[in-house]
C-alpha cells in the first residue's frame, strides 16, 4: 500500500491551526501529528504551506449527460481538484432531468468513468414526479448524495405550486433543497420593466427583477411550511440580508432542521460590477448590493449561513454575451471558489479556520458524509496544499473549464492550491493532473432524520 508523509504542513482543522505532519496510507488517513520519516514512505516537505481537508461543494452544475457543450463531468471535475474541491454535489437540470431513480442511478455510473473528484447528485423533484418521490425509499438514496431534492424554475423542475409544496413538505423525509425565489412575482417584474424597456432591458434591472421580494417571500413561505410540517429544509444560495434574519445561530448545525448557504459569486461581486461585467454576472438569484454582499458575509461569519458552495454554472461565452432576457443565467466558479475565500482571509474579513469549517467540515457534517471533511485518523485522505504567497492572474491560459472563460478573469489571487489528494491518490500536483485513480460515489452515514 502506498504511504506518503506530509511534513510540517501548516494544518487547518477542527478550529485550529498548527504544524503537524500527517501520513497517508492508501485511501486513508493513517496518522496526524508528529511522525518521523522511515524508509519506503515518499515524504513531501510542506514546510511554509497550509493543508486543509478537501472543499466540499454541495452545489454545482457540470452539465453531463445532455449539455456537454456546456462542461462535463471530466473537464469540470478536473477544475474542481486544481481549485481545491475535492467532492462535489451536481444538481439535476442536466438533460434529461434527473427526476427518477434510474436517471440518477446512470449519473452515478457516468461520474464513476471520468469524475476525477468525490461525487454525488440531487434527485430532482417536481408535480409529476412528486408521489414517485414519495413512495421511494430515501435511504436507497443515500448511498449517494444523500435525499437532498431540487426544485426550481427552471425547465420542467418547477415545483412552485402551492399544492405540491403542501404534499412534498408533508411526506418527504429527505432534505428539501429549494432554489428560491417567487416565480409569480419574477414574472410580473419581467412584465413592468419589459414595458418600460421592451427587449433592451438593462442588466442592471436583474436584481430588480429577481428582487429581494421574490427571495424573501419565497424563503419565509418555504421556511413556514417546513416547520407546519417538521420537514428538513435547506434554502440554496441566500443573496439578500433580509433572509438572512430567517436563519438561526444558536443551535449546532447537527441538531438544525432548516440550514442553507450562500455562493461565492454572492460574497464576491456586487450591483456596481453589472457596469463592468454585464450579463457575464447575471446568475439566478442575482447578484443584488453592497449592502446585501455584506449582510450576507455577516451571517457566515456569525452561523445563519452554514456554509459555501459554488453554483458552479458554465454556460458558452456566446450563450452569456446575447441581451438581457437572451442571456442563460449562470457562470462557473469551481476552479477558483477557494482562491477567492483566501482573498478575503487576506483582507482580514474571514478567518483560516473559519473558511474550512465553512467549506469543508459544515458540508460533510450537513449531508453526513461517511468519513470526510476533516483532517482524522481513519477519514478518506481528501487534502489540500495551498501556498498564501503566490500572486496570479485569473486569465483564459490559466481557466481549466470546458466553456473556457470566467468573470474573475484579469483578477489577480494570491494564493494558490499546490497539491490536491482525492482519496490518497495526488489528483493535481503545481499544475500536472493524474487521472489514473478516480474519485468515488459520497457514501451518507445515516438515513434518519
Ligand atoms: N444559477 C444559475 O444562474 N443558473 C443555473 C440554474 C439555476 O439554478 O437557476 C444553471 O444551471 O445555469
Amino acid at each position: 500500500m502506498k504511504k506518503t508523509l506530509i511534513k510540517n504542513a501548516m494544518v487547518v482543522n477542527d478550529g485550529h491551526i498548527q504544524q503537524l505532519d500527517v501520513l497517508i496510507e492508501g485511501q486513508f488517513i493513517a496518522a496526524v501529528g508528529t511522525i518521523p520519516s522511515i524508509d519506503g514512505l515518499e515524504v513531501v516537505d510542506a514546510t511554509g504551506l497550509y493543508l486543509m481537508p478537501g472543499v466540499i461543494d454541495g452545489q454545482v452544475h457540470f452539465r453531463d449527460p445532455g449539455l456537454t457543450h456546456k462542461g462535463d463531468i471530466a473537464t469540470e471535475s478536473r477544475a474542481a481538484v486544481a481549485g481545491g474541491t475535492t467532492s462535489y454535489i451536481d444538481m439535476p437540470n442536466t438533460r434529461p432531468n434527473v427526476l427518477s431513480m434510474p436517471l440518477l442511478e446512470e449519473k452515478y455510473a457516468l461520474a464513476a468513468q471520468k469524475s476525477l473528484a468525490n461525487f454525488g447528485f440531487f434527485l430532482g423533484v417536481n408535480g409529476d414526479n412528486l408521489d414517485e418521490v414519495l413512495q421511494t425509499d430515501t435511504s436507497s438514496l443515500l448511498a449517494v448524495s444523500d435525499d437532498g431534492l431540487y426544485f426550481t424554475k427552471k425547465g420542467n423542475l418547477l415545483a412552485d405550486n402551492p399544492e405540491t409544496l403542501e404534499k412534498l413538505f408533508a411526506g418527504c423525509p429527505a432534505i428539501i433543497a429549494i432554489h428560491s425565489e417567487k416565480e409569480q412575482l419574477v414574472e410580473e417584474n419581467e412584465e413592468r420593466y419589459r414595458a418600460q424597456y421592451g427587449d433592451n432591458v438593462p442588466i442592471e434591472c436583474h436584481p430588480l427583477i429577481r428582487s429581494e421580494q421574490a427571495c424573501f417571500e419565497a424563503t419565509e413561505r418555504a421556511i413556514a411550511l417546513a416547520n407546519r410540517h417538521s420537514a428538513r429544509l435547506h434554502i440554496l444560495h441566500l443573496t439578500t440580508a433580509a433572509e438572512t434574519a430567517l436563519f438561526r445561530n444558536d443551535i449546532p448545525l447537527t441538531k438544525k432542521r432548516i440550514t442553507t448557504e450562500v455562493s461565492v459569486h454572492h460574497l464576491w461581486f456586487n450591483d456596481q460590477d453589472y457596469a463592468r461585467l454585464g450579463t457575464r454576472i447575471k446568475w439566478n438569484p442575482a447578484i443584488k448590493t453592497e449592502q446585501d454582499r455584506q449582510g450576507l458575509m455577516q451571517a457566515l461569519l456569525d452561523d445563519r449561513i452554514d456554509f459555501i458552495t459554488t453554483d458552479h454554472a458554465p454556460h458558452t461565452e456566446e450563450e452569456k454575451d446575447q441581451p438581457y432576457f437572451q442571456s442563460m443565467s449562470g457562470a462557473p466558479m469551481v476552479q477558483h471558489s477557494l482562491n477567492i475565500m483566501l482573498e478575503f482571509y487576506r483582507q482580514g474579513v474571514i478567518s483560516l479556520e473559519k473558511i474550512v469549517e465553512k467549506m469543508s467540515h459544515n458540508p460533510a457534517t450537513f449531508y453526513r458524509m461517511s468519513k470526510r471533511g476533516f483532517i482524522r485518523e481513519g477519514y478518506y485522505a481528501d487534502m489540500v496544499l495551498f501556498d498564501l504567497n503566490q500572486p496570479w492572474t485569473v486569465s483564459k491560459d490559466n481557466i481549466l473549464y470546458k466553456c473556457g472563460w470566467s468573470p474573475l478573469e484579469g483578477t489577480e489571487l494570491h494564493s494558490q492550491v499546490v497539491s490536491t489528494w482525492v482519496n490518497g491518490h495526488l489528483a493535481y500536483h503545481q499544475g500536472v493532473f493524474d487521472d489514473t485513480q478516480l474519485g468515488l460515489p459520497l457514501v451518507v452515514e445515516q438515513a434518519a432524520r
